[in-house]
C-alpha cells in the first residue's frame, strides 16, 4: 500500500447520518487519500467533504460507483479482487434486511479474503483513521491461496 490510499466508504442508509458526522469529523484527513464510494454514500461524502473543505482549497478525489442494492457493492468487491481498495469504512445496518444482502455479505467476505483493512462500525474507523499506517508505506501480509488454486479436482 501507497503512503495515500485508495478509501472505500459506504453506508446504509440508517447508518449514513453516522458516517457523514465521522466524515465531517475526519475530513482533513479522508482529503488526502482517493476516496470511493457507493452511489448515495458517494453523494452525501462528496456533499459532507466539499462544505468542509470550503476555503481550504484541497482537492477532492472521490469515485460515486452504482447505488448498492442496484451493483455498487459488487463493483467494490470486483475493486478489492483487483488489487484497486486499500481500507474499507462500511458502516453495515445489523437492525434491517436489505434487499441486496448477498451483496453485502459477498463485499464483507472478499474484504477478509484480501485482508483489507475493514471498520463496520465507528469505533473502529476511528481506530484507523488515527493509526499511524493511515500515512506510512504499508506491506499487508497475504494469506497463500495457491495450494487452493493448485488443488487437485479430478
Ligand atoms: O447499499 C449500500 C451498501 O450495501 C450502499 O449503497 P448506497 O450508498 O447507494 O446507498
Amino acid at each position: 500500500m501507497n503512503k495515500y490510499k485508495t478509501i472505500a466508504l459506504v453506508a446504509h442508509d440508517n447508518r449514513k447520518r453516522d458516517l457523514v458526522e465521522w466524515v465531517e469529523w475526519n475530513w482533513a484527513k479522508l482529503l488526502k487519500h482517493k476516496l470511493i464510494c457507493t452511489g448515495t454514500t458517494g453523494r452525501l461524502v462528496e456533499e459532507a467533504l466539499t462544505k468542509m473543505n470550503n476555503d481550504a482549497g484541497n482537492h477532492l478525489q472521490l469515485t460515486r460507483l452504482k447505488s448498492g442494492p442496484l451493483g455498487g457493492d459488487q463493483q467494490l468487491g470486483a475493486l478489492i479482487a483487483e488489487g484497486k481498495i486499500d481500507i474499507l469504512i462500511f458502516f453495515w445496518d445489523p437492525m434491517q434486511a436489505q434487499p441486496h444482502d448477498v451483496d453485502v455479505k459477498a463485499l464483507l467476505r472478499i474484504a477478509t479474503v484480501y485482508n483489507i483493512p475493514t471498520a463496520t462500525n465507528r469505533s473502529t474507523a476511528d481506530f484507523l483513521i488515527s493509526s499511524p499506517l493511515i500515512e506510512q508505506e504499508y506491506a499487508p501480509k497475504l494469506k497463500d491461496y495457491s495450494q487452493y488454486i493448485n488443488r487437485d479436482v479430478y
